[in-house]
């Protein structure tokens, strides 16, 4: 399999090259350059398999250049951490299927491909004898993942920016109490979308980042959304059994466009899918595009889901891409367009087409509150504030012909303020968490620049 960038400039890497070169070198997103088709007999067989052993066939499609048996240690390794035997098990609680992906070691979906992204990493780095500097931007998830990720790992550090008060107290914690001397955390002066900007801006500097080997862990880098399309089908494979279903819904909390995608891209592999449904939360310009064409960037609000507190989706130059027919120069000219002006503009034929593929909704902040409080009473299951989201629109879009499975994000203590004035209740604390606002915490409050970051990065890398 090799791989090609959005923008065209880049093309023929193989899959070891794109997990290292994380952003394009050319500014664009890589992705492979075709996508493999899954036939019935091969779904079938899929539906029976426990989780790592699916994960490595779907896997193994995309990493050719890893022999079979190394990538049977990896998957192996990075799913023994998960506390659930299933990995990621599906529930089903009033009408309604529940993926959860919150049984890793930081209680979210984040984990799934973190785990492997970490520990791709290592073994990619020992093999050829190098170091890695990895720099991410998180909303609050995907930070604390990638340090559990790598920390402790030799040859790597990790250097993650948060937006400074914007992320929840568990989700600050989760951070910041990993003292490690390859962790470093910097609290920025900021939004999420500032801090996602300095990191594409940092890979844009070339010659900066083959000077400290930087590697992402954001979904920029290609491992992050492979190793989320497993899940979409390892659902399928129980919702299946369960109801012999032809086709399959699902319902996801959107933000960086990251986890939607994966499910579009295991929809152009042949999985049955008939409605991908968008939930964004009051920053929705993502639900706005599908719904109207409205591309435009507004001001960032917070939300109960801060993890989805986004405006400038990463993802969704991949899927541009493949709107406009993997037309590199017309991708490039609309990232232009959008970075001068802050907003796209589709054709009639476009958002027919978008429309196809995806339902959204916008669900605000007290339909967020309200879900949790009405689904708690009625199964006694609580959703954190991002399931919710899709558990809304779920119940909003669903069109009630196939079974509709809602992606459980997060686990709610990460989220105990919103799930307190919900429901009153204080949401049980899994084993990992016990105690964490009492361990030590290292992190640093910073500037919203792009200079003084790639200052601290220059003066700590290794
Ligand atoms: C808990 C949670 N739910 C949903 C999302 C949205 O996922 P994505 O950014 O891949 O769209 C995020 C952040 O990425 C998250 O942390
Ligand atoms: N919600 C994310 C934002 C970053 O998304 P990513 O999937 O591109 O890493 C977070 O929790 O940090």
């Amino acid at each position: 399999m090799q791989y090609l960038s959005t923008r065209g400039r880049v093309n023929g890497l193989s899959f070891k090259q794109a997990v290292m070169m994380g952003l394009a070198d050319d500014g664009g997103l890589l992705l492979p350059a075709e996508i493999p088709r899954v036939n019935s007999g091969e779904l079938e067989a899929w539906s029976r398999l426990a989780y790592p052993e699916l994960a490595f066939q779907i896997i193994s499609r995309y990493a050719t250049d890893i022999p079979a048996a190394d990538l049977k240690d990896l998957i192996d390794r990075s799913y023994a951490t998960f506390t659930h035997p299933e990995v990621t098990p599906v529930v089903h609680r009033d009408g309604v299927y529940i993926l959860e992906l919150f049984h890793g070691p930081t209680l979210a979906f984040k984990d799934v491909a973190l785990q492997f992204l970490g520990n791709l990493f290592e073994y990619l780095l020992r093999q050829n004898g190098e170091k890695m500097n990895i720099i991410g931007a998180t909303s609050g998830d995907t930070g604390s993942a990638a340090i559990y990720g790598v920390r402790g790992k030799q040859n790597i550090n990790i250097f993650i920016l948060h937006p400074h008060g914007k992320v929840s107290p568990i989700q600050e914690l989760q951070m910041t109490t990993v003292t490690d001397p390859n962790v470093f955390n910097l609290a920025i002066r900021g939004t999420f979308d500032d801090g996602q900007a300095i990191v594409k801006e940092i890979f844009g500097d070339v010659a900066f980042k083959q000077r400290h080997s930087l590697g992402a862990v954001n979904s920029i880098n290609w491992a992050r959304v492979l190793a989320q399309v497993v899940y979409y089908f390892y659902a399928w494979g129980r919702v299946h059994k369960d109801t012999s279903c032809k086709k399959i819904n699902f319902s996801v909390p959107t933000g960086n466009f990251g986890d939607i995608f994966a499910g579009y891209i295991a929809k152009r592999m042949g999985l049955p899918i008939d409605q991908l449904i968008l939930a964004s939360n009051e920053n929705n310009i993502l639900s706005r595009f599908i719904n109207h064409g409205d591309y435009s960037i507004g001001e960032v609000r917070p939300t109960p889901s801060p993890s989805m507190d986004i405006q400038k989706a990463s993802n969704f130059e991949r899927y541009l891409y493949y709107l406009l027919d993997g037309d590199s120069r017309a991708l490039r000219k609309a990232m232009e367009d959008f970075n001068r002006d802050g907003k796209l503009e589709f054709s009639a034929e476009q958002l027919h087409s978008v429309q196809n593929e995806f339902a959204a909704l916008t669900v605000d902040n007290e339909q967020t509150i309200a879900t949790i409080g009405d689904f708690f009473r009625r199964t006694d299951y609580l959703l954190d504030p991002h399931t919710a989201t899709g558990v809304h629109a779920a119940g909003k879009l669903g069109s009630g012909r196939y079974p509709t499975v809602c992606l459980a994000t997060a686990h709610p203590a990460k989220f105990d303020q919103a799930v307190r004035e919900a429901t009153g209740r204080e949401p049980q604390r899994p084993a990992g968490l016990a105690g964490i606002e009492q361990r030590e915490q290292r992190c640093e409050i910073v500037d919203a620049d792009t200079a003084v970051i790639k200052a601290y990065l220059a003066e700590r890398a290794i």
